[in-house]
Formats: structure tokens, sequence, C-alpha cells
């Protein structure tokens, strides 16, 4: 019989769907060393936030095929070492939306009604109505920072609760914005604007620590900020100087940067303008009945042989076909994530196309791969091989697929074009022998590289002097150049310069770039690790 390790609590549903199939061990609270020790005797691992599953404890499970994330957020997961070792990874992307926006609701109101310290001073024993008189929410402007499944859910309590609705996500259409009835804005303008701001959106290096001292100086001082998404997206050091100085009028937290919070935290210090709760969004019974399900069920169906659901890095399709596909699908989502960026990100419309070997109806994972790369950026973990054709639509992403088996410079390539803020824009990409994915063209200029962590693009003039200028305004912000190629259709006429990078690009580079003689536009793209 094959073994399961639950590592986090998981409600008994869970276990009782895993031990149809498996021997169940629950080991809640495992030191990492112990839980490194006993890895290689499980099958599969279950596990919420609470759990750290490194590199070092796949590589120690030899016998992993699934690891089961009951809730959203795989951050807690190295997630491209599983991959690379054929690990699973699945997770419940809709199971907790609702506990998680009801929990921010309720922070909302409980920070403009003082609960927390009126229910303290009552118990301690006080009949203290002064201290506590709190603001309504009617009739304010509440700023919602991602409008994903949570946000939405929220807009749509705060609506029938009479709030003025403001929202910022600058991967989601104007109309679906609308449809929620959120008047899309820029960033600013909803810290200008908002009593009330609540987050939404996945940490990533984009949003980490968007909520700092310059947002908070922008804020109201009678602003209530909010955040059930994760934590490091707001400088906590920043938030305790807001508050204490009286820049915003409250706080309320469930997330940290570091998890358990700290003793010392110098949040634990202020009053009543702050409320903690312990990573409780996703805490309700019907969330840990939902979640324990959707993923004890994964791991009972990968267990017995047949696909997941909801599979985070591997789609579930027939292993002869998964192995001939696999190397595609790892194409199609780079280039799908490549195009989006370049495209800047809110995409309206997508067109993939098949070509050459590739153009047949078996290649359909390859459409739901790359469109999957095209929201990753975005959605990050809550995007996958199921979930990511649902996506697009509710996204009102205007997909086209076409296929062209003519196409014969490569055994199979993609098309990829996409149009968004930044424009249309198109990228090809193809494999070579050994399986390793090159960049063929982008925008129709010929170029052959592979695609690297951070990339830089420019279209501009070919003439003399543009490459060298480029090189030393990078210099000059302390960023190495690991390769770099033109790719042009006519000499000294339009061309773009792809440039591999070893460093991170600083804020504020692209502007320099394009005041550079001769460069038309410039981009900036970002791949995950692999
Ligand atoms: N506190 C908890 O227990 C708990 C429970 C569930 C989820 N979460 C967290 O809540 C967050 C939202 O989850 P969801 O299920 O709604 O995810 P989702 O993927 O449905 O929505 C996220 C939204 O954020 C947007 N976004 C991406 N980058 C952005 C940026 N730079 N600025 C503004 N918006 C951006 C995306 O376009 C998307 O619309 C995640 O961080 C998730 O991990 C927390
Ligand atoms: O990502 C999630 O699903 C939430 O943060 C909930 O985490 P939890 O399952 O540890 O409560």
């Amino acid at each position: 019989m094959p073994k399961v390790l639950v590592s986090d609590p998981i409600d008994q549903v869970g276990i009782d769907i895993l031990s149809q199939v498996a021997q169940v061990d629950v080991k809640t609270n495992l030191p990492p060393e112990e839980l490194l020790q006993i890895i290689s005797d499980y099958d599969a691992l279950m596990i919420r936030s609470g759990t750290r599953v490194t590199k070092e404890v796949i590589e120690a499970g030899n016998q992993l095929k699934i690891i089961g994330r009951a809730g959203v957020g795989v951050d807690n997961v190295d997630v491209p070492t599983a991959t690379r070792r054929g690990v699973l990874v699945v997770n419940s992307p809709e199971g907790n939306t609702v506990a998680a926006a009801e929990h921010a609701v309720a922070m909302m109101l409980s920070l403009s009604r003082y609960i927390p310290d009126a229910n303290q001073s009552v118990k301690g024993g006080q009949w203290d109505r002064k201290s506590f008189t709190g603001v309504e929410v009617y009739k304010k402007t509440l700023g919602i920072v991602g409008l994903g499944k949570i946000g939405s859910h929220v807009a749509s309590i705060a609506r029938a609760m009479g709030m003025r609705l403001l929202a910022y996500d600058p991967y989601l259409s104007m109309e679906r914005a609308e449809q929620l009835g959120c008047q899309l804005v820029e960033l600013d303008f909803l810290f200008q604007e908002a009593d009330y701001i609540t987050l939404h959106m996945p940490k990533t290096p984009e949003t980490y620590h968007l909520i700092n001292a310059e947002a908070l100086n922008k804020m109201k001082p009678t602003t209530r900020i909010i955040n059930c998404a994760r934590g490091g997206i707001i400088d906590e050091e920043a938030l305790v100087e807001a508050l204490k100085q009286g820049k915003i009028a409250g706080a309320a937290l469930d997330v940290y940067e570091q998890e358990p919070l700290q003793a010392e935290s110098s949040l634990r210090s202020l009053g009543k303008q702050l409320i903690l709760t312990p990573h409780l969004g996703a805490s309700t019974e019907e969330a840990q009945v939902n979640v324990a399900i959707d993923v004890a069920e994964q791991i009972r169906d990968v267990l017995l042989g047949l696909p997941a659901r909801s599979a985070v890095n591997i789609p579930g399709l027939r292993p002869d076909l998964m192995e001939k596909l696999r190397p595609y699908l790892l194409l199609a989502e780079t280039l799908g994530n490549f195009v989006s960026q370049l495209a800047g990100g809110r995409i309206e419309s997508f067109h993939i196309k098949l070509q050459g070997d590739l153009a047949t109806n078996e290649s359909q994972p390859i459409v739901i791969a790359a469109l999957k790369g095209l929201l990753s950026h975005a959605l990050q973990e809550r995007v996958n091989y199921v979930n990511a054709n649902i996506e697009a639509k509710e996204r009102g992403i205007h997909v086209v697929e076409t296929r062209d088996a003519t196409v014969k410079d490569y055994t199979g390539s993609l098309l990829l074009s996409a149009t968004g803020p930044l424009g249309t824009h198109s990228v090809t990409g193809a494999l070579l022998g050994d399986n390793e994915i090159r960049i063929t063209s982008i925008d129709e200029f010929p170029i052959n590289v592979p695609p690297s962590r951070y990339m830089l693009f420019t279209l501009h003039r070919d003439m003399p002097g543009i490459i060298g200028k480029i090189g030393s305004l990078l210099g000059s912000f302390n960023v190495n150049i690991a390769s770099m190629q033109v790719g042009r259709k006519l000499v000294r006429g339009d061309a773009v310069m792809v440039l591999s990078l070893d460093d991170p690009i600083p804020d504020g580079i692209l502007s320099e770039i394009t005041k550079v003689n001769g460069i038309r536009d410039a981009y900036t793209v970002t791949l995950p690790e692999n």
C-alpha cells in the first residue's frame, strides 16, 4: 500500500479519502530535520502553508510522486525542483476563496468599529463606550488591489454594503472590472482616494513591498489597509512607522513577512489601530472541507495512476503523450509568459499558431500550456493546466488557435502573438536537438537565443554605436550582460536587440534606454527560475 504523510492540520474528510488507497500518517509540526529524515518512506505528501517543502526535502523523497497543497499558495514548495524530479504538485485554487474574502471584510469592519479591543476591554471588566467610537463603511471608497477570485468576491460584498469601489489590477481588462462594479484606476489614484485598501494579489517581485513608506505617504490619514493576501506585500517596518505617526488610521494583517510572526515584532506593540490574526484567511470549516476533498481526491487518483485535475506543474496526461509533449509544454509556457510581458500584461487577444509537426489535434495541451504561461505572470500558481482556459475566458481574452503543417524550418515550432497595453507583439520558438528552447523570432525579426531569467529587448534603428551605448548604460546601472544578439531584416533598417542579463533590471532603466538616439522602444522580461 502506498504511504501518505500529512504534515499540516487537514480536515478529517481528506484523511478518510486518502485512507481508501493508502496508509496515512498524520505528523504535524515536524521539525525540518525530522521531515528530511522520514520523507523517503512516502509516496505522497499533503500540506498547508506550515510545511516548507525545500529542494532538500524533495530530493530526499525518492519515492515521492505527488505533493498536495490543501489550499492555494505553493510558495512554501520548491516547485521547479519538484518539476525537475517529475513530482506532481497539486493545489485547490478555489476551495478557500470565499473564506479569505470574508476574512478581509471581517477585518475591514473590525477595524472600523474597534471590535477586538472593545471585546478585550469588556472582558477585562470595563464598560468604556467612549474609546471605541468607530466609522461606517457605507458610502466610503474601497480600493481593491488585485481583482482576481478573492478580490472579486470582496467587491460583491462591499458593493452590497454601499461602498464605492476602485480597483487596481494591471492584468485585468476594464470591461471585467466594470462587470464587477469596480472602476479600474492607477495605483497612485487608488492610494490617494481610498478610505479602505484591501490587498488580493500574489506575492511576486513586482508586489514585494508594494505598500512601502512612499505608498503610505500618499494615503489619507483616515485610510485603513487590510492584507489577507501574502506577507511581504506590505513593508512592515514602514507600516509601523506610518501608524505611529498617524499617516494612516489603521491596518489589519492576516499574513506576515515571516510566519509565525516573531515574538519581538514591532507590530505587536501597536494599539487598537492595528489588528493581527495568525493567517486565518482560509480557516473556516467549509473552506477546510473544500480544500481537503479537492486535494485528497487528487492524491488518491494519482496514486491509482489517474490524472490530477489541478496540477500546478505537470498536466494530467497519458504517460506516453506526456513523455512526447513535455518539452513542448515547457516551450509553450515559456513563450506565453514571455509574450504577455512584451505586450504589457493586460492581454486583450492572444493568437497561437502550431507549426510543422505540432499542427495536429494531439497538441491541444500545448495550447493550454501557452495560456498558462500567458497568465502565469499575473496569477502565479493559481493558474494551472485545468483552469487556464477558463481563466483566460473570464478575463475576456480573445483566444485564436491556428495550425500550419507547412512551416518546416524546425520539426515543430510555435508562433504566439498577444495584444495588450504595449501593443501587439509576437514571438516564435522551437526546440533544438536536445530539447533546448530557442526563441527564433521576436516581432518577426529573426534571432536565435535561449530564454534566460532576465532579458531586455530593444526595437531600434540599425546604426553604428547603438550597441555600445546600451552596453555602457547597463554598466552604469551595474547590470552585467551575459549575451547579446541583434536581429534585423534589412541592413540599417529596423532591428531588435536581445540581451540576456545576469541581474534584475532596475527601475527607471527603460526610460533611460528609450532616450538613446535610434531606440524606438525597450521591453524587459523576467522568466521564472527553472
Ligand atoms: N490569508 C489567507 O489565508 C489566504 C487564503 C487564500 C488566498 N490567499 C492569498 O490571496 C491572494 C489572492 O488570491 P486569489 O485566489 O484571489 O488569486 P487570483 O489569482 O484569483 O487573483 C490574483 C489577482 O492579482 C492580480 N495581480 C497580479 N499581479 C498584480 C499586481 N502587481 N498588482 C495588482 N494586482 C495584481 C492578478 O491579475 C489577479 O487578478 C493570493 O496572494 C493568495 O495567496 C490568502
Ligand atoms: O494559500 C492559501 O491557501 C492560504 O494562504 C491558506 O493557507 P493555510 O492553508 O495554511 O491556511
